[in-house]
């Protein structure tokens, strides 16, 4: 049985899974591209623009995230993703303001924090701005980021590029809501000065502490919000004269308040997540069960398997026994697993289930409880 919490960071919406247990040479759920694809589906599956993982660190942090795009590819970084985490995380374990967690990505370390207010304010590390590190194959300009013109469906589009772990490519415009998002996110997202494709934010000035943004977002199309564009957005119109280091930037789905801290070089992003609802995924929703053949295609793998992993995915491929006994890279978790299911019926596990779904839902309950005078 796969639970899963659905989170949102305005409008930005995410199915969490809780994999801190897990061993680090255990697979993933099960999961896969297709599966992904399946889950965040939003009329044959639950609906999100992509799935999140808490899993246990490697690197000295509390936990390790990875996030999936809608389309089963795996970003380096979120920024409504981590602040749905930490929420997500304090549900799970009762934690209040203060409450910083030091969280491992494939963009580095990033330390998401409760704040007073209920939001949740992330240290995102330094934007990247050199083109091998976006990447993209525009030239840095006079401005210290890479920028040129951009012929996209026949129209010149001036575009600068940003990096906070993803890639982005910024358009200021002088009338966001005139873009045709669809059409030109698209034809933007797969340019090829991006080699491993961009997120796509087009932005009109307000005013030099106020923008107005519209994302499209790689791997997702068009979204309500995208933290790591919104701070890419707020680097590149700062070092292009357009903005302050520090401003409000409103999306489709709400306001986010990014500071390009200067002592730092950090960026700092300050906005809401907020749990959606809890649940579990019917086997057939992954061809469990039934006579459909389980998603075979390309499991989703860790970045940094052990060798004893490496070469055999026996979530997937051995789903119909194992394929290498003598060198069972999951022997151990599955013996584990056996003997707790001996113990257990069916109605036991479903009990199980719910106890947990039960308890989170207490303690968002308990915190959200005007306090008592
Ligand atoms: N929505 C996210 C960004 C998710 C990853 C992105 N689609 C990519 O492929 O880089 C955010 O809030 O930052």
């Amino acid at each position: 049985m796969l639970q899963f919490s659905k989170y949102q960071g305005l409008g930005n919406d995410f199915l969490l899974l809780d994999g801190r247990s897990l061993e680090d040479s255990e697979e993933l759920f099960g999961l896969t591209p297709e599966r992904v694809q399946r889950l965040c589906d939003r009329r044959f599956g639950v609906g999100g623009d992509g799935v999140i993982l808490a899993l246990p660190p490697r690197e000295g942090g509390e936990l390790r995230m990875r996030i999936f795009n809608a389309d089963g590819s795996e970003p380096e970084m979120c920024g409504n993703g981590i602040r749905c985490l930490a929420r997500f995380l304090a549900d799970s374990d009762g934690d209040v303001a203060p409450r910083r967690w030091e969280v491992e990505t494939l963009a580095g370390r990033i330390v998401p924090a409760l704040a007073d207010d209920g939001r949740i304010r992330v240290d995102m590390g330094a934007p990247f701005l050199t083109p091998e590190t976006i990447p993209t194959a525009l030239d840095v300009g006079v401005e210290g980021l890479p920028v040129g013109v951009l012929e996209v469906l026949g129209q010149p589009l001036a575009v600068a590029a940003a990096g906070m772990g993803n890639p982005h490519a910024v358009v200021p415009v002088d009338d966001v809501a005139a873009i045709d998002l669809d059409t030109l996110g698209a034809a933007l997202e797969v340019h090829e000065a991006f080699p491993a494709r961009t997120n796509v934010h087009f932005v009109e000035v307000i005013a030099p502490d106020h923008l107005v943004m519209r994302v499209w977002e790689r791997g997702a199309g068009p979204t309500l919000a995208c933290g790591t564009g919104a701070c890419a957005t707020l680097v590149a119109c700062h070092l292009l004269g357009l903005a302050n280091r520090q401003a409000r930037l409103d999306l489709p789905g709400g306001p986010l308040e990014i500071d390009w801290d200067e002592v730092s070089g950090h960026v700092f992003m300050t906005g809401p997540a907020e749990a959606v609802f809890d649940g579990v995924v019917a086997p057939s929703l992954f061809g469990l069960g039934d006579e459909r053949p389980a998603a075979a295609a390309t499991p989703l793998v860790e970045t940094d398997p052990s060798p004893a992993q490496a070469s055999l995915d026996c979530a997937t491929v051995c789903i119909n026994g194992c394929l290498r006994p003598e060198a069972c890279a999951s022997a151990d978790a599955r013996a584990r697993v056996t003997a707790l299911l001996e113990g257990l019926s069916l109605d036991d596990l479903v009990a199980l289930a719910g106890e947990s779904l039960e308890s989170r839902t207490r303690g968002r309950l308990s915190r959200d409880e005007p306090a008592v005078p």
